[in-house]
């Protein structure tokens, strides 16, 4: 097979890694032969004031080394997964000083608006304590339609949740080739994909031995990722020098452009989701929402409609001008009891605390710009 050229990878900030079954599985389960290359470019990114989440398969695989021949149905893998789970965390555990985080999260938690809000703020918080998330399938449940697939997926869809600069994928080929490498001789390498078309998914099979999804999910991942803004880079995680060299910023390997930025896609979604609710908002919070701060309940002089937490709310100011979309912090019966008070007094006021802001500036899109005259002038 023809060698992948070297490429500068865009500088980043917060990456999501996606790490397969077919660089962890060994004979007797797991193997830290090409783990601890990875582990240690985690540790040197964030050791250069980097974020990273990762995204780790291989529950399975460590669950057959625990309990040998069991099958590779539905029910089998859901089971080896249960076993295998807790010593996956052990394993990326052992070669990591900072503590390791298990996350386990499946296609219905990141649908439901509100788990969404709540897998976000933990993996946020887990990030600030400087712990390492290590996430997977929840597969005792991820079954049918629960189920992202496969953790290419799940690592695309964690990558937005966490607004990512960039999908790194690891796995056990150089990138992406123009034909199946175990079949074709001829296939070449693609280092960059600018659209990922359907002709491209066409030259993208299935899986190798150990993994599951093969290139396509791969690609399908890429594809989604590059939606949300986010760009993806896929290499291979066994090759030593490969690994080292993108610690310097240097992809060998398959580059798949994002389309848009980050923000704009996620406002975008802001924008059009439908409403459930409305908050009125006095002046003050009115300026301090178009200086681009958070929507604190001090502001808040009306709640309406029937919202839960994560549900996208209009933000209106008292002659009913419509200044703002965002995801509500709270419920609307919280929101209604915390309006106009201090954001110190949340939690004498409801026994808990999310947040100190109703709508926090990340989740807000602002439908009103700043005139810049009228302020002057206010
Ligand atoms: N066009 C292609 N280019 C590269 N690899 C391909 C292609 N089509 C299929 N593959 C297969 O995809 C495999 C990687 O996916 P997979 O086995 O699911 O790994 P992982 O466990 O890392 O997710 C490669 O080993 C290769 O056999
Ligand atoms: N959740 C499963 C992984 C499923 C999966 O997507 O595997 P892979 O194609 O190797 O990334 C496990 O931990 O074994």
């Amino acid at each position: 097979m023809a060698d992948f050229a070297p490429q500068s990878l865009p500088h980043w900030r917060r990456a999501v890694l996606k790490v397969g079954s077919s660089l962890l599985a060994g004979a007797g389960g797991l193997d830290p032969l090409h783990a601890r290359g990875l582990a240690d470019f985690i540790a040197a990114s964030r050791a250069q004031g980097r974020e990273v989440v990762l995204v780790s398969s291989g529950a399975v695989a460590a669950g057959r080394g625990r309990i040998g021949a069991a099958g590779n149905g539905i029910v089998q893998r859901q089971a080896l997964a249960a076993l295998g789970q807790a010593s996956l965390m052990g394993f990326w555990q052992a070669l990591f000083a900072a503590p390791v985080a298990q996350v386990l999260l499946t296609h219905d938690d990141l649908r439901n608006r509100r788990r969404y809000l709540n897998a976000r703020t933990a993996l946020q918080e887990l990030l600030r304590l400087g712990a390492l998330p290590v996430v997977n399938e929840n597969d005792t449940v991820a079954v049918d339609e629960l189920k992202l697939g496969d953790n290419d997926n799940l690592a695309a869809a964690v990558a937005s949740l966490v607004e990512a600069d960039l999908l790194l994928i690891a796995t056990d080929i150089a990138g992406l080739y123009s034909g199946h490498p175990l079949h074709d001789p001829a296939a070449r390498p693609i280092e960059r994909v600018d659209a990922v078309t359907p002709a491209l998914l066409a030259v993208a099979g299935d899986a190798g031995v150990l993994g599951t999804g093969g290139m396509r999910t791969k690609l399908e991942a890429a594809s989604k990722a590059s939606a949300a803004g986010i760009a993806t880079a896929l290499f291979c995680g066994r090759d030593a020098a490969t690994v080292a060299a993108l610690g310097q910023g240097r992809l060998h390997g398959t580059f798949i452009a994002a389309h848009g930025n980050r923000i704009s896609a996620r406002k975008q979604w802001l924008r059009h989701a439908p409403a459930t609710g409305t908050l009125e908002v006095d002046a003050g919070a009115q300026a301090a929402l178009l200086r681009g701060a958070s929507l604190l309940p001090g502001g808040v002089r009306r709640v309406d409609g029937d919202f839960r937490r994560g549900d996208v709310v209009e933000v209106r100011a008292a002659d009913g001008t419509l200044l703002a979309r965002g995801q509500a912090q709270y419920n609307a019966g919280e929101s209604a009891r915390i309006a106009g008070r201090h954001s110190r007094d949340i939690e004498a006021i409801l026994g808990f605390r999310y947040d100190e802001a109703m709508v926090h500036r990340d989740d807000l899109v602002l439908l009103q710009h700043i005139d810049t005259h009228n302020e002057a002038t206010a």
